[in-house]
């Protein structure tokens, strides 16, 4: 059974549903302190919350910790890295992933439910999606208006309607695109602003993101 790091830096408020989330979707999680080593994990997970309480840009600190050095060591063998939300923050400051994400289009906190459309369902994290399916999830985040001006990423999850039409009405942020998930080019690294760990039971409101675990438990079995 594969075996995932949730890191756990100062701040950071997700971590044991994101550890519950994993398990349910059959692998093995513990939650790991950002001064411990990486060593026998088969991917991380990197989960939301306000690591170093959002000094300087969110994200900013916690990309610049020892145990990054680490992920950028277990991407490059290509095995997953999932960052959600001040993951994702983290994911863009330590270079692993383009792009910026910059304070939501109207700058106040902003904790609601959206509807997302699966653009690439090829990725180490949407293999049990299909393509242009519309999935329900939660946003929580002050900085999430993303954007890049790299041809590098692969764009992963939209703000669409419920249809799963990309409409600017359907843009909760300001990102480029409506973009609430980007990949690298190898696909074994996704960043998305949206917590799937919110909306991995139905009694939370949706279980919508499970498949998010699901695909990354069986990637990293390969
Ligand atoms: N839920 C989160 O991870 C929040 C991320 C970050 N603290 C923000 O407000 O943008």
């Amino acid at each position: 059974m594969p075996k995932f790091a949730v890191i756990v830096f100062p701040g950071t408020n997700c971590d044991f549903e994101t550890v519950e989330a994993i398990k349910k979707a059959g692998g093995e999680a513990e939650r790991v302190w950002y001064k411990s080593s990486l060593k026998d994990f088969d991917g991380v997970v990197l989960p939301g919350g306000f690591s170093y309480a959002d000094y300087l840009r969110a994200g900013a600190i916690s990309a610049r910790a020892e145990i990054m050095e680490e992920v950028k060591a277990l991407v490059s063998e290509g095995k997953p890295v999932l960052g959600i939300c001040n993951g994702f923050q983290i994911l863009t400051e330590s270079g692993l992933l383009p792009g910026a994400l910059r304070p939501n289009k109207v700058p106040r906190f902003l904790c609601k439910w959206v509807y997302l459309r699966v653009n690439d369902a090829q990725t180490a994290f949407t293999q049990f999606y299909k393509e242009g399916e519309v999935i329900r999830m939660p946003i929580a985040h002050a900085e999430g208006n993303y954007y890049t001006d790299s041809p590098k990423v692969r764009i992963v999850f939209q703000y669409s309607n419920e249809k799963g039409n990309v409409t600017e009405d359907a843009n909760p942020n300001g990102s480029l695109l409506n973009i609430a998930g980007v990949s690298n080019e190898k696909g074994n690294v996704l960043g998305m602003m949206p917590h799937p760990e919110r909306a991995s039971d139905k009694w939370l409101g949706s279980e919508d993101g499970l498949k998010v675990f699901k695909s990354m438990v069986e990637y990293a079995k390969r």
